[in-house]
């Protein structure tokens, strides 16, 4: 699902409109349609008091169609126009006379003494400033936002948080507790520094113009379900475990042997055929007791890992996890970048080796995959101020190096030189130990079956992030672990192969 901008969206409004010959209220109706089904299923209780807080634009609008479907449905609603402005848009105007025939409760407020009470609601609609926002909010606007923030109560919003910048940093906005967006995702909510006032993000489809969507070039876009589910290969009736792939591990330090044993049983379960963990002596008995399915080759060193040596040839190769800086460490690393060729992946101690040599990044074949945590990433690309710095300085560092950068947070992003694209699966369950050395077993796993780089970061990361969806109801997310994720996996397949009817 391609991420567009505010203006690539407005474009793809007015086409729908023309395209499909529909007045520009159609297509709000539709809109507020979409919000109002979501919302009711959500908040069944038509006794709940709502305050429907609408601004003069469109986003207004939509608040004030919501406000009259809620009323001719039977919830007890009222609405707040705030009128930032004396400029109405058309459609707004119009909703404001629908709602006064209908005889729905309103007052408009210009200024603070007329802002209502808000302790008598059970629940606010935020339809102040939706795409169009253009500058910062101030006067009237932003005393009800505060208001609204500082209520305490749950907020929905109509399309985004209002106040929040679609292109740049925001610093002031509504506190959603959910958005419930219009067909088209947009960047801003899945941003980190977002996190307060972008809470749970709905996507509800409206009836835009397919044509016109696909008219509007992006290089951001959502990994959706569909998208992994068409790339997955089938499985063969005549597939044995030599044409399945086989992965190697290489990581571990006395001590931190069980990062491999993750990151190995994850390639394992992940599909292919053969899994090896390259590991330093201390690590043997552990890794064949622990996961007797694997086999091991050890470094001529008990405790650490100082020359990288053998005589299998696998198809992909996780490194890093658990490794250890010692200068012996990070000279077999070196000796090793140096002359592999088959597809990798590096994580964890590999990347802050990296980010000690950084002359070594070039030596990386193209379209390696680094794995990095916002720690990690700065360490690799220096500081950033706010999101969008960081995704440019990412996308920077990707193009100059040739690489698949897969930023782990709530919203994993996998950039590459060409393209950001968002990953929605997941939940807080995930930011659990060993849950990294995971990720980065599950796309070695998924780089030995022969799924390109692009392919395989993007499916780990989503097959990582479903196991946590798919478990929300059974393990508690405090006490889900590392391991949950991996003995998961295979539910998550079914997931992702299921018909939807
Ligand atoms: N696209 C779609 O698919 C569909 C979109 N729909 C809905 O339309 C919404 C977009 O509506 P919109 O364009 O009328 O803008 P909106 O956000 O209501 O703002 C209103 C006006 O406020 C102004 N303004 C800006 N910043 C300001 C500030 N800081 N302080 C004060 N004023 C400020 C600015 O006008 P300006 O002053 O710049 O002339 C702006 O035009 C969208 O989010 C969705 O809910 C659906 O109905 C149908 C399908
Ligand atoms: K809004």
């Amino acid at each position: 699902m391609k991420i567009l901008t505010s203006e690539q969206i407005r474009r793809v409004d007015a086409e729908t409109i023309k395209r499909e010959g529909i007045p520009s209220l159609e297509l709000m109706k539709r809109a507020a349609k979409a919000f109002y089904d979501r919302f009711t299923e959500r908040f069944p209780d038509k006794n709940s008091p709502v305050l429907i807080f609408a601004g003069v634009g469109n986003n207004g609008g939509d608040g004030l169609v919501v406000a009259r479907l809620l009323n001719k449905s039977g919830y007890n609603v009222k609405v707040c126009i705030v009128e930032y402005s004396d400029h109405y848009t058309e459609d707004c105007a119009h909703n404001v006379r629908r709602i006064k025939a209908e005889n729905i409760s309103y007052m408009k407020v210009r200024e603070e003494k007329e802002i209502p009470e808000l302790s008598g609601y059970d629940l606010l609609i935020d339809g102040i400033f939706g795409t169009g926002l253009s500058r910062e909010v101030s006067g009237i606007a932003a005393t009800v936002i505060q208001r609204i923030n500082e209520s305490g109560k749950p907020v929905i919003s109509i399309d985004v948080p209002s106040g929040l910048f679609l292109d740049r940093p925001t610093s002031f906005a509504v506190h959603a507790t959910e958005t419930i967006t219009f067909e088209i995702p947009k960047l801003a909510l899945y941003l980190p520094d977002n996190q307060a006032y972008t809470d749970k993000v709905t996507i509800v489809p409206i009836g835009l113009n397919k044509e016109a969507i696909a008219q509007e070039a992006s290089n951001m876009s959502l990994v959706e379900r569909c998208n992994i589910r068409a790339l997955l290969k089938p499985l063969h009736k005549f597939a044995h475990k030599g044409t399945q792939g086989h992965g190697l591990l290489i990581g571990g330090s006395l001590g931190k042997i069980g990062s491999v044993c993750l990151a190995s049983r994850a390639a394992l379960r992940s599909g292919c055929g053969l899994v090896t963990a390259f590991v330093p002596g201390c690590g043997t008995s552990v890794l064949q007791t622990a996961f007797p399915e694997a086999m091991v080759i050890e470094d001529r060193n008990g405790t650490h890992i100082t020359s990288i040596g053998y005589t299998i040839r696998p198809d992909a190769v996780g490194i890093g996890v658990g490794m250890g800086l010692l200068p012996e460490t990070q000279e077999a690393f070196y000796r090793f970048i140096q002359q592999n060729r088959a597809p990798m992946v590096i994580d964890a101690d590999g990347l802050n080796i990296l980010s000690k040599n950084r002359e070594w990044l070039s030596l990386l074949p193209p379209d390696t995959i680094l794995t990095p945590h916002p720690k990690e990433l700065s360490r690799l690309i220096g500081e950033w101020r706010e999101d969008y710095e960081k995704i440019e300085k990412t996308i920077a560092f990707a193009k100059k190096y040739r690489l698949i950068v897969v930023l782990k947070g709530a919203y994993t992003l996998i950039v590459t030189p060409e393209h950001l694209y968002v990953n929605r699966t997941g939940t807080p369950a995930l930011a659990t130990a060993g849950s990294g050395d995971v990720l980065t077993g599950i796309i070695t796993g998924l780089l030995a079956q022969g799924y390109s780089p692009l392919e395989a970061a993007q499916s780990g990361v989503f097959l990582h992030g479903l196991t946590a969806d798919l478990t929300a109801a059974e393990i508690h997310p405090r006490s889900f672990i590392a391991s949950d994720i991996i003995d998961n996996l295979g539910r998550a397949y079914f997931e992702i192969e299921k018909r939807i009817r």
